[in-house]
């Protein structure tokens, strides 16, 4: 028989739903917030479900979107934002505990604000008569973005024009991915479909290129994306600048999901360094356009590595006449061993979502005394961090980044040091 229980929401699972205690029992309610007091319906298959709010937390508030819930982009709108920034900065220092780190330094946190997010992947399907255009919800369909607290009001702008000319494609039957940058020329398109653009097509995006002022549109294949993309329609050159690097970036390249979380992130790892001399060598690992290879150059020579062929181009011919050498290199097929890592000063990396994976290895054997570590996943930082922590490293410094504003994502810069007398002046 189903029974009525009451709860109170404990804390956040790792997909950011409340967390209660049933009996020994977790379970997880979607929307809840720590604090909150609930009923909930229990099933004989333990099934929970809500049935009645019987007192907020201190930390609900109203969410701001009427597609909270249905949307799959936000999963915690009903809390206030510093409970937010608070929960990830707890999730990056308990992943540091569970690596071996005690005694941490407190942490620097950065929140964005809302509607300064620069980079969207959008899903689109074609339904009789009309084109939806969004994110997907949870485990399910798109849903189309009638409104988005988010992504920068330039982006959101242009969803509603979008739907129309995408409704007037043939190669638009059924669904599609459309991925927007807004990179320092204007925003960037990268559409996917499953078949090959008609030229119809071509042309109709080419006007709305012109008329919406975007000056470059591409097209990939579904099917094939190993093909790469290709250029459809370009109006005016594209740019993006990375303080006095200007460069040409890809369809599609990485770019930090806010200018100003950029900010924050290069800020940390600027600050995170030790005292170089200008041409002291930096090893940065995973380097992508350049985001943090450009400002570190301003005190070091950096050597950076990056796996994505388009990406270390751009930066090459980008930064011609800096310290910056940019090396085309796939560190999980081909890391670099402990031997070449030894010339490195400091070593920089950012790696993606998995994490360093084969590279970390070489990295906690290289001997290397500063290693500052960037990354976009707590559970990848633990496992990571782990092997620094057998090879003798402290951590020097924290920094959490809250830039995926209202998800469970959170970014962090975190310095290791195995010197002693950096350690000694960070304690006093
Ligand atoms: C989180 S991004 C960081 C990029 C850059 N540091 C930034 O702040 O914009 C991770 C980068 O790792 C690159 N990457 C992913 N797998 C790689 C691999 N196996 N070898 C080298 N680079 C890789 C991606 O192309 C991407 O540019």
């Amino acid at each position: 028989m189903p029974s009525c229980q009451e709860a109170t929401v404990l804390g956040y699972g790792t997909d950011g739903d409340g967390l209660v205690s049933l009996g020994d029992k977790p379970a997880f309610i979607p929307f809840a917030v720590p604090g909150d007091r609930l009923e909930l319906l229990v099933g004989d298959d333990r099934h929970v479900e809500l049935r009645a709010l019987l007192a907020p937390s201190p930390d609900r508030v109203e969410s701001p979107c009427a597609l909270f819930g249905a949307c799959g982009g936000c999963a915690m709108q009903s809390s206030a934002r510093p409970a937010l920034l608070d929960w990830k900065r707890g999730r990056v220092v308990s992943a540091l505990e569970k690596a071996g780190f005690a005694a941490l330094p407190s942490a620097d946190t950065f929140q964005v604000a809302p509607e300064t997010r620069r980079r969207i992947d959008l899903a689109f399907r074609r339904l009789p008569g009309r084109i939806e255009l969004g994110l997907h919800r949870r485990h399910g369909d798109v849903v189309d973005m009638t409104e988005c607290h988010v992504i920068e009001p330039a982006l959101f702008g242009l969803l509603a024009p979008l739907r129309e000319v995408l409704a007037t494609l043939g190669v638009v039957t059924g669904t599609g991915d459309l991925q927007i940058n807004l990179y320092d020329s204007g925003p960037d398109l990268l559409l996917s479909t499953d078949a090959a653009l008609a030229p119809t097509d071509r042309v109709k995006l080419a006007a709305f290129g012109r008329s919406h002022a975007i000056p470059r549109m591409s097209w990939r294949s579904k099917r094939r994306p190993l093909d790469g993309w290709e250029v459809i329609a370009q109006q005016q050159p594209v740019f993006h600048v990375f303080g006095d690097v200007r460069l040409t970036p890809p369809p599609g390249g990485f770019l930090q999901a806010t200018r100003q979380s950029e900010k924050a992130i290069a800020d940390a790892v600027l600050g995170a360094l030790p005292s170089l001399n200008r041409r002291d060598p930096v090893f940065e690992l995973y380097a992508g356009l350049g985001t943090l290879t450009v400002p570190i150059s301003t005190k070091a020579r950096v050597l950076a590595f990056e796996g994505h062929h388009d990406a270390i181009a751009a930066l090459r011919s980008g930064a011609k006449g800096q310290r910056i050498e940019a090396i085309h290199r796939d560190l999980t097929r081909q890391p670099l061993i402990a031997k070449e890592l030894e010339k490195a000063r400091v070593i920089v990396l950012d790696p993606p979502h998995g994490g360093a994976m084969t590279q970390m290895p070489h990295i906690a054997r290289s001997g290397v005394e500063d290693i500052i570590y960037v990354s976009c996943n707590p559970q990848a930082l633990q496992k990571d961090a782990s092997l620094l922590r057998q090879a003798g490293y402290e951590i020097l410094s924290l920094t959490v980044v809250d830039q995926f504003l209202w998800s469970t994502e959170v970014e962090s810069v975190v310095a290791f040091t195995r010197s002693r007398k950096r350690l000694s002046r960070r304690q006093t």
